[in-house]
């Protein structure tokens, strides 16, 4: 890989709750380069969006979240920072700016009580350092961008005048509106009907390539996965178990739960790398355990097809294959661990 633009190493994370601290993420390592994406993918509750938040620092003071690992972010001056060690008013700095978000629901995001307009040429005023027309006049070229129809008129409405569609395009405009050269998606087209999640996500994809950004994809979505994704990282109960360039995992899924997940996609799809393939994950026997009690070993080892009594022993460290992909598993021949 070209020296990647976000590095993250041994990135963990635990919240205090009424009935003790929780890992909710463990140990989770991935890099993303310019202009690529990687894709996060698990079931609900694997940890996705926590890694997302902890990247980001958003965790609500309340959680009282505890984050340790390191998030190298290379800068647009070249300048390399740890995310995980900025302080907050460094961090704010970046966020909206060279590092941006979008959420599942735009409303989290967007102010009701603010025009369209106002939010985006205040976040391009704030990061730019421009004037408020200037600021308009970015806003307006955003949403013409995005293909909000009516773009000048538009500007002048509240959110809640907005089609859930149209927000989630107004939630990308206003990400992309200081040119990010990392996105972290979380979600972004779950809530929208299929011929929509389609345009905004070949939207993404167009504005991708134009710009050279980096863009951490984070899905429940197999098919979307197959059809925008670079590589994957597959979560369980907040660990990665497996990682791989997108073809190859769809190809030859090596660790269980992989397979499991794929199992479950029409052969077809499976066997075209997934292209026709648009379906959410499905229930694998069994569930996830409780972060509170997490069993003994690997975490999938109560759901696995191929458990023995040597997985319950310790949780299997990820390490390469001989093709190059990261698994963790103790059943799937490994070469070396990673570090
Ligand atoms: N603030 C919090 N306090 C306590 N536990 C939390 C908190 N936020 C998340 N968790 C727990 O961390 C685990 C991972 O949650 P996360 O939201 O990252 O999952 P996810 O993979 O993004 O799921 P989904 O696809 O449903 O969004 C879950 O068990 C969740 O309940």
């Amino acid at each position: 890989m070209t020296s990647p633009r976000l590095e993250v190493t041994g990135l963990s994370t635990s919240f205090a709750t009424d009935a003790g601290r929780i890992q909710s993420v463990a140990d989770v390592s991935f890099a993303i380069a310019p202009g690529q994406t990687l894709a996060l993918v698990g079931e609900s509750g694997s940890g996705k969006s926590v890694t997302s938040l902890s990247l980001m620092g958003l965790h609500a003071r309340t959680s009282q979240a505890q984050v340790e690992g390191e998030a190298w972010f290379v800068r647009r001056d070249g300048q390399r920072v740890n995310l995980l060690a900025l302080d907050e008013a460094r961090l704010r700095a970046l966020r909206g700016n060279e590092l941006a978000m979008i959420f599942q629901e735009p409303m989290t995001s967007l102010n009701p009580v603010l025009t369209i307009g106002d939010q985006i040429a205040e976040s391009v005023r704030l990061h730019k350092g421009v004037d408020r027309r200037a600021g308009f006049a970015r806003a307006l070229q955003m949403l013409e961008l995005v293909e909000i129809p009516a773009a000048a008129r538009r500007l002048h409405e509240y959110p809640h005048q907005l089609s859930g569609g149209m927000r989630q395009r107004v939630m990308i405009a206003m990400a992309m509106a200081c040119e990010p050269t990392l996105l972290i998606a979380d979600e972004p087209t779950t809530a929208l009907d299929v011929t929509i999640q389609a345009q905004i996500l070949a939207l993404m994809g167009r504005l991708q390539k134009e710009t050279g950004m980096s863009l951490l994809f984070v899905t429940h979505n197999l098919g979307v996965v197959a059809q925008y994704a670079d590589a994957v990282a597959v979560m369980y109960a907040g660990r990665i178990v497996e990682a791989a360039p997108v073809r190859e995992l769809f190809a030859q899924p090596a660790h269980p739960y992989t397979r499991g997940l794929l199992a479950c996609l029409p052969g077809v799809a499976r066997r075209q790398g997934m292209a026709a393939g648009r379906k959410r994950l499905v229930a694998i026997p069994g569930q996830v355990s409780s972060p509170l009690a997490p069993p003994p070993g690997c975490a999938f080892g109560p759901r696995c097809p191929q458990h023995q009594a040597a997985c319950d022993a310790a949780v299997p460290a990820l390490a390469r294959a001989a093709d190059g992909r990261k698994v963790r598993c103790i059943a799937v021949p490994t070469e070396e661990a990673v570090a």
